[in-house]
C-alpha cells in the first residue's frame, strides 16, 4: 500500500536552523483525509493521505480550549499592563514628579520591551501570536480614536506626545505600536529578527533620546538635530538590550544561538540602526520606521546567512 503524505509547506518565515523551536505541547496526530485510488489490474490500490496540519485548520479549532484560555488571560494581562503603564507615567506627569518629554521616553523604552518580555507568558500554540499581537492591535485603535479626536483620554496624549496635541499621536506613536503588533505576527518568540528589532527601537532609540538631550552638546556634522553621545548610547545600549533579550528567549528555550556569531551580528545591526536613526530623515520617514525597516532587513540577512 502506498501513502503519499501531502503536508503543506511551513510558516511565513523561514526556519533557522541554528534556532530550536520551544517544546511543543504534546503531539496529537493531526486529522488526515485519506483517498483510496483503485488502479486497474494492480491489486493494491493506491491511497492518497492528506495531513491537515494546525495552521491549515481554521483558528480556534486547532486549539484545545485551555490553550484559549490561557492566551485570553495573558492577552487580558498585558492589556491591563499597557493601560497601568500609561496612567501611571500620566499621574507622575500630572504631579510634576517628572517632566513631559522624560515621560514619553520612558512609555517609548518601557512598553516595548514589557510587551516583548510578556511573550512567554502566552502558550506554546500557533494561535498564540495572534492573543499577543491583539495587545497592540487595541493600543493602535486607542491612538487612533483619540488622535482623530472622537474620544479624549488626557492621561494617553500628556504622557505620549511632545507638546500635547492629540494629533501627535497618528504619527511616531501609532507607528511605534504597529510594529510591535507586525513583529508579534511576524517574528514571534523563535526569530531574534523581532527581539533584536523591538530591543533596538524600544531600548536603543528611547535612551539615545534621553542620553541625547541631557549630554548631547558636541552635534552630529551631518544632522546638528542629534548629538555624538546620544548616538553612541543608542549603539551601546541597542547592543546590550538586544543581547539580554536574546539570552532571556534562549534561556527559556525558544531559541538557541552561536553566540560568538550572535555577538558580531547583533553589533552590526545596532551599528546600521544607529546610523539611520541619525540621518536628518525625520521630515520624511519617522524613525519608529526607518529603524525598524532597517534592524530587520539587516537582521534577515545576518541571521539568515
Ligand atoms: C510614546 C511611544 C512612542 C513614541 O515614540 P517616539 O515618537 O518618541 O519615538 C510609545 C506609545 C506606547 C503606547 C501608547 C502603549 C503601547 C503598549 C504596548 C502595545 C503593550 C505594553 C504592555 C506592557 C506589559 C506594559
Ligand atoms: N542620536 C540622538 C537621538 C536623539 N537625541 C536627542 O533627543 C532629542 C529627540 O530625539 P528624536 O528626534 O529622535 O526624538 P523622537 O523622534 O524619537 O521622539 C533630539 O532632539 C536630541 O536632543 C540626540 O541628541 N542624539
Amino acid at each position: 500500500m502506498t501513502h503519499i503524505f501531502l503536508t503543506p509547506s511551513s510558516y511565513l518565515i523561514p526556519k533557522f536552523s541554528a534556532v530550536r523551536h520551544h517544546p511543543l505541547p504534546p503531539w496529537k496526530p493531526p486529522p488526515t483525509v485519506t483517498f483510496r485510488f483503485l488502479r486497474a489490474a494492480h491489486p493494491v490500490p493506491l491511497r492518497l493521505t492528506l495531513t491537515l496540519r494546525p495552521y491549515f485548520v481554521p483558528c480556534g479549532l486547532s486549539a484545545t480550549a485551555g490553550d484559549l484560555l490561557h492566551n485570553a488571560g495573558a492577552t487580558a494581562g498585558v492589556l491591563a499592563g499597557a493601560y497601568t503603564l500609561v496612567f501611571a507615567f500620566d499621574n507622575l506627569t500630572q504631579r510634576k514628579l517628572i517632566e513631559q518629554s522624560l515621560s514619553r521616553k520612558l512609555v517609548h523604552i518601557l512598553s516595548g520591551l514589557l510587551f516583548l518580555i510578556s511573550w512567554p507568558i502566552f502558550s506554546n500554540s500557533t494561535e498564540a501570536r495572534y492573543f499577543a499581537a491583539f495587545v497592540p492591535f487595541v493600543n493602535c485603535l486607542r491612538l487612533v480614536v483619540n488622535g482623530l479626536a472622537l474620544a479624549s483620554d488626557e492621561g494617553l496624549v500628556k504622557s505620549v506626545t511632545r507638546k500635547g496635541d492629540p494629533q501627535e499621536l497618528l504619527r511616531g506613536p501609532l507607528y511605534y505600536v504597529v510594529i510591535l503588533m507586525l513583529c508579534a505576527l511576524v517574528f514571534w518568540r523563535e526569530s531574534p529578527i523581532g527581539i533584536v528589532s523591538l530591543a533596538t527601537m524600544c531600548g536603543g532609540d528611547g535612551i539615545a533620546d534621553i542620553i541625547g538631550r541631557r549630554f548631547g552638546s558636541v552635534k552630529i556634522p551631518y544632522n546638528q538635530r542629534k548629538s555624538w553621545m546620544g548616538s553612541i548610547s543608542m549603539l551601546i545600549f541597542g547592543f546590550l538590550i538586544s543581547i539580554g533579550m536574546l539570552y532571556y528567549y534562549s534561556v527559556l528555550g525558544y531559541i538557541q544561538l552561536d553566540w560568538s556569531r550572535t555577538f558580531q551580528r547583533v553589533a552590526l545591526v545596532s551599528l546600521v540602526a544607529t546610523v539611520v536613526e541619525s540621518l536628518p530623515i525625520t521630515e520624511v520617514v519617522d524613525d519608529n520606521i526607518s529603524v525598524p525597516l532597517a534592524t530587520t532587513t539587516v537582521a534577515f540577512l545576518s541571521f539568515s546567512s
